[in-house]
């Protein structure tokens, strides 16, 4: 009797063959990962090791030389026009003194789909609310981005991502700059949304705390250089080959 096929999921992430550059300058090289559904992947690497153009790529934001990027199944353009990913940017690259309340910043996660000037419905309201309380910050619904703490800044922008019925979330160090206590709390928002089945690829400098949430972890120098468990991904020699120093011990933090 013939076996019966087992059919495998579909990843959340696949990316095979990734090439990037800018002018001279590679970027991404040759990059394949794959990331399944309700997985916390950590991306790790020096500074300029492609972690970006990484999440540029996912976001369709790079346009690469070669390779492709598939998302649950769809084309970077389909999940694109079914707002399947979303983006927590580093904040050094948002003006925060923008006049947009917390509020609004949630509601551009519902405009993603179709236009921006279509007429904001009730149910684009009652996701935003939802997602405002999902991420603790009803309170402070209409206070100006620039007014809240580097923390409530982080969880505006992930209540964006809830708000969009995003699937994959790319964070990109959400840490920075954010006490011990909010990225606790960041870390329980980024349980709950990958036990309800959604995907997280976050860039950390921390590699202290990573193997505390994350259930995988990719190591990036232009390629990637391991992609394990983060146990095994921060052994010392593994450290070694992405930082070309020896970096031993959890404890350190890197790049900081
Ligand atoms: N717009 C650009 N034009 C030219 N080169 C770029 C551009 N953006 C990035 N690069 C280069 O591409 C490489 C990868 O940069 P990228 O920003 O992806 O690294 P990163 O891992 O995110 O770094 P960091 O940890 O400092 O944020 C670096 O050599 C960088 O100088």
């Amino acid at each position: 009797m013939p076996t019966p096929e087992v059919s495998q999921p579909v990843p959340a992430l696949d990316i095979a063959g990734l090439t990037v550059r800018y002018g001279p300058v590679v970027a991404l090289d040759d990059v394949s990962m794959t990331v399944h559904s309700g997985r916390i992947c950590g991306l790790i690497g020096m500074n300029g090791s492609g972690k970006s153009t990484l999440f540029k790529s996912i976001m369709g934001l790079a346009r690469p030389t070669a390779g492709r990027v598939t998302i649950a199944g769809h084309t970077i353009a389909q999940a694109r026009a079914r707002g399947l990913v979303s983006y927590v940017p580093q904040a050094e690259n948002v003006d925060w003194e923008f006049p947009i309340s917390v509020r609004e910043v949630a509601m551009t996660g519902r405009y993603g789909r179709q236009n921006l000037f279509r007429r904001i419905t009730s149910r684009d309201r009652t996701a935003v609310d939802d997602a405002l309380d999902r991420v603790g910050l009803t309170d402070l619904a209409d206070r100006q981005i620039g007014r809240l703490s580097g923390g409530q800044r982080k969880r505006a922008f992930v209540a964006r991502g809830i708000a969009q019925g995003a699937e994959i979330l790319l964070l990109d160090e959400p840490f920075a700059g954010v006490d011990k206590r909010s990225e606790a709390t960041i870390i329980d928002l980024l349980r709950e949304l990958t036990a309800a089945g959604r995907t997280v690829l976050i860039s950390t400098h921390d590699l202290s705390t990573l193997p505390s949430f994350a259930s995988e972890a990719v190591l990036l120098m232009q390629r990637v250089l391991v992609h394990d468990t983060p146990e095994e991904a921060l052994r010392p020699e593994n450290l070694a080959l992405a930082f070309g120093v020896d970096v031993t011990g959890r404890d350190a933090e890197v790049n900081r």
